[in-house]
């Protein structure tokens, strides 16, 4: 393993980006992503992602020069057009139109049009519930998860992520999960690594349970919690594709035309203000929020996102570590 300082880890990012031909803004923003996903020890979602950031633009399926176009839609409905690139990019354009809304209103969408897609929803929802807001946001990715009692990939892995701010300077709530077994991402390191995949991951090209990760890949990942995470895959197909305009997760891979390239498509993020829900008795009813975190805790279970603060705290400290293999390539690219 190689082990860096977050700064080192930042230029290498930069690096790579800059070389790749990635435009100034696109390279700091796709770092920021990256770099917050190593951080947390998200590493499916960290420095490795880089790879599909320079393979997808070798594939010529992103505009690494793209500067999203933010439309105001409706009175609670903000679209950003991010013309092709990366959807952090558009995501950051949309953010302070989203919160104005959510803040005037108690609820606003933002809806993500025409991006490449690649990033760990959390980053996005934490931006959100820095602002005092409850968040929820989703996506399609590529048809890579057969729908519960099928055996063809249909569904993407479809994160969901929801987010709740908490007072007095605690980290705020999040959980942000695939609705797959588990992201794609975890699955290609395990490849990577020539580690077998747990049972029910996914089922080989015939439809066979198998904990091979390369036959995972080639057949079909299964949904988590069988029939429940199918249809809440379904639903992100419908409320993220369709609702929004944009692809779903089948069309986003028909659109690769097998070039293996990160996935093409939409984002819907909801915004909610409690403070325009609650007026004056918003304080007391967060501190009821606070007793449930609270009840939860006391019976030994952690909350999402505990694992990530305690290895944010970790890095900024201690730094953060990658595969000898992963480096070399990212030196090789930069
Ligand atoms: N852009 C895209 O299209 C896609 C992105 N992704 C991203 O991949 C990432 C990983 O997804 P996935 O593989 O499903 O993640 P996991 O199955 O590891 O689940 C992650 C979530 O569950 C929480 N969690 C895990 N274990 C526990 C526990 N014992 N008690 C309480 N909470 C727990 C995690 O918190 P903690 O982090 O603290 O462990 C986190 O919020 C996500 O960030 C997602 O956004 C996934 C698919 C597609
Ligand atoms: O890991 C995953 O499933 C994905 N991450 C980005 C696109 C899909």
């Amino acid at each position: 393993m190689v082990r860096m300082t977050l700064e080192a880890a930042t230029e290498l990012s930069e690096a790579v980006l800059r070389r790749q031909g990635f435009s100034q803004e696109q390279t700091r923003a796709l770092t920021h992503t990256v770099i917050a996903g190593q951080r947390d020890e998200c590493h499916s979602h960290g420095l490795y992602r880089l790879l599909n950031c320079v393979s997808t633009l070798a594939a010529g399926k992103v505009n690494v020069h793209a500067r999203p176009e933010v439309h105001d839609q409706a009175p609670g409905i903000v679209r950003v057009d991010a013309k092709g690139g990366f959807s952090q990019l558009a995501f950051e354009a949309g953010l302070p139109e989203l919160t104005r809304k959510a803040r005037q209103q108690g609820i606003a969408a933002l809806a993500i049009n025409h991006c490449v897609h690649f990033s760990a929803l959390w980053v996005e929802i934490e931006a959100i519930t820095q602002c005092g807001l409850v968040a929820l946001a989703c996506n399609p990715s590529h048809a890579w998860v057969a729908p519960a009692g099928g055996t063809k990939p249909l569904f993407g892995t479809n994160p969901i992520a929801f987010g709740w701010p908490r007072p007095d300077g605690q980290p705020p709530f999040i959980f942000d999960f695939a609705t797959s077994a588990i992201a794609r991402g975890d699955i290609e390191l395990h490849r990577r690594e020539g580690k077998p995949v747990p049972h029910g991951w996914g089922i080989d090209r015939h439809g066979q349970p198998t904990q091979d990760a390369a036959a995972v890949l080639e057949g079909a990942m299964l949904t988590f919690g069988g029939h429940k995470g199918s249809a809440l895959a379904a639903m992100i197909e419908l409320i993220a594709g369709p609702l929004i305009g944009d692809l779903t997760s089948a069309e986003s891979l028909a659109h690769d035309e097998g070039k293996g390239a990160s996935p093409y498509h939409g984002e819907l993020i909801l915004a909610l203000d409690p403070r325009r829900f609650l007026g004056d008795s918003a304080t007391e009813h967060l501190q009821r929020a606070e007793a449930l975190f609270t009840a939860m805790t006391a019976q030994g279970a952690r909350l999402p996102s505990q694992r990530r603060y305690e290895a944010r705290e970790r890095s900024l400290t201690q730094g953060v570590e990658i595969p000898d293999s992963l480096y070399l390539e990212l030196q090789q690219l930069a």
